[in-house]
């Protein structure tokens, strides 16, 4: 849970995402209402109800990304679903509760993670045992044992070879789901893990260098340091708490007369989504989890459909409305230079690793901008995708001919890039395939 102040937070999201400061706004005063409500009395607290948003704008304009960053500043488990699968045969109502199951997942993974790097520096210590023990034998001399840590420590021994036993990830009984009743699959696994818990867990011997070795033994050595039904209660209860439910493309359940055919209409989606926007109670293999306070992010486009064609109940429970712009040629520009991690950046620091100088001019970067706004108008407006596709082409050969041009420098300029790209943005049929 972060402690910043929604100002801190648009700041944190304007690092990564350029210009849509309406949808910053709302998502920075919601994270914030999380932090406020944590402050409550418990019994306001559970009276509080996430206030959640509507995201309006086309495709590729920020919409996951904004929800994504929030997610990730906040350290909240965070799934993005495209609520359209759910109309697709095959699906049956309960089927959405999956959506949770698989967030308490994800929140399994975050805490985990957070609890290795609490363990880190004694599990290290653990790891240079067993590294010692398959180096000299459990039985050797303390003499020989720490001459060999000495060595060890100096990594003179890095590329030696030995013969580890980690925990085999990959075993345990497979857990089988109940058709019709999803989450039934608790008891297969819960055996599983008491088995696994009674016989030590399996292991399997692997062949390694010292060096290699130690990612998979400190990963094994924390597991033993972190107690697995804390973690559990804490993911669940990070997911009640924190959980990010980010829904695309409810613009396209929002019809409401929909019956299609053999798959599940639109509006049917909506009634089995509307219960866990509502709040209830989902059972999952690491007990039952509410989503009262889980917020959600519907995102759509709404260019045949409007908010007002959803559910009543639905539209009230996403009582926040933001519209996000189509990018301009600025915007374009803005992103390829002034985002923390731009495709510009990214394509200097990996040809750097091939020691070559990669600059882009200013009047390349006008180019690049330009043939993107140019594509997306007269092709199909994917939005700030559309970048990668053309950055992609434009570097190409740069791209596949650097390592053999170690120490050189390569300057892209606006000649480079309609030489490279303009010829086939000119093609409207051509760049349908390539750019
Ligand atoms: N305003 C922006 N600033 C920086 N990067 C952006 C911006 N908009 C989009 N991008 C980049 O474009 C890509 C697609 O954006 P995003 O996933 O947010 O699209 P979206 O609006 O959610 O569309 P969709 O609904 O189709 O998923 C991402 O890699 C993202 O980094």
């Amino acid at each position: 849970m972060t402690t910043f102040s929604p100002r801190e937070i648009v700041s944190e999201l304007d690092r990564y995402i350029i210009g849509q400061n309406d949808a910053k706004r709302a998502v920075a005063i919601a994270l914030r209402n999380r932090w406020r409500r944590q402050q409550l009395d418990e019994s306001l607290r559970d009276e509080v109800m996430p206030k959640n948003i509507l995201m309006i704008g086309p495709t590729g304009v920020g919409k996951t990304e904004i929800s994504r960053r929030l997610a990730k500043l906040a350290g909240a488990p965070f799934i993005k679903v495209e609520a359209t699968k759910f109309t697709e045969v095959g699906y049956v109502g309960r089927d959405v509760e999956q959506i949770i199951r698989d967030l308490v997942e994800i929140g399994i993974g975050l805490i985990k993670e957070k609890k290795r790097l609490d363990v880190e520096a004694k599990a290290h210590a653990g790891a240079e045992e067993r590294v010692l023990d398959a180096l000299v034998g459990a039985t050797a001399s303390p003499a020989t044992r720490d001459s060999f840590r000495k060595k060890l420590r100096a990594g003179e021994l890095d590329d030696k070879e030995i013969d580890i036993e980690v925990a085999d990830t990959a075993s345990g009984m497979p857990g089988f789901e109940i058709p019709g009743m999803p989450g039934a699959n608790i008891g297969v696994l819960n055996l599983s893990d008491m088995f696994g818990k009674a016989m030590g867990g399996r292991t399997k011997k692997v062949r390694t260098t010292v060096k290699a070795s130690y990612a998979d033994l400190i990963r094994d050595e924390s597991d033993k340091l972190i107690d697995n039904d804390v973690i559990q209660r804490e993911a669940v209860k990070s997911v009640e708490n924190d959980g990010i439910v980010f829904l695309d493309e409810i613009d396209k359940i929002a019809n409401r007369e929909g019956g299609m055919g053999a798959g599940v209409s639109r509006e049917g989606v909506q009634r089995d989504l509307l219960p866990l926007v509502e709040g209830t109670t989902v059972a999952t293999k690491y007990g039952p989890v509410k989503t009262d306070h889980i917020l959600f992010i519907a995102s759509g486009a709404f260019h045949v459909s409007k908010p007002s064609d959803l559910l009543p109940e639905l539209q009230g429970r996403l009582p926040i409305r933001v519209e996000l712009k189509a990018l301009t040629k600025e915007d374009f520009r803005r992103i390829l230079t002034e985002t923390e991690a731009s495709l510009i950046r990214q394509y200097i620091a990996l040809m750097a690793t091939e020691d070559l100088d990669l600059e882009f001019t200013d009047d390349a970067i006008d180019a690049l901008a330009d043939v993107a706004v140019n594509l997306n108008s007269s092709i199909e407006n994917i939005g700030a995708r559309r970048l990668q596709t053309v950055m992609e082409r434009v570097l190409d050969e740069i791209s596949f001919n650097a390592p053999d041009r170690g120490g050189a420098k390569v300057v892209v300029d606006s000649a480079y890039v309609r030489e490279h790209v303009g010829e086939i943005a000119a093609d409207a049929d051509l760049s349908r395939y390539i750019l």
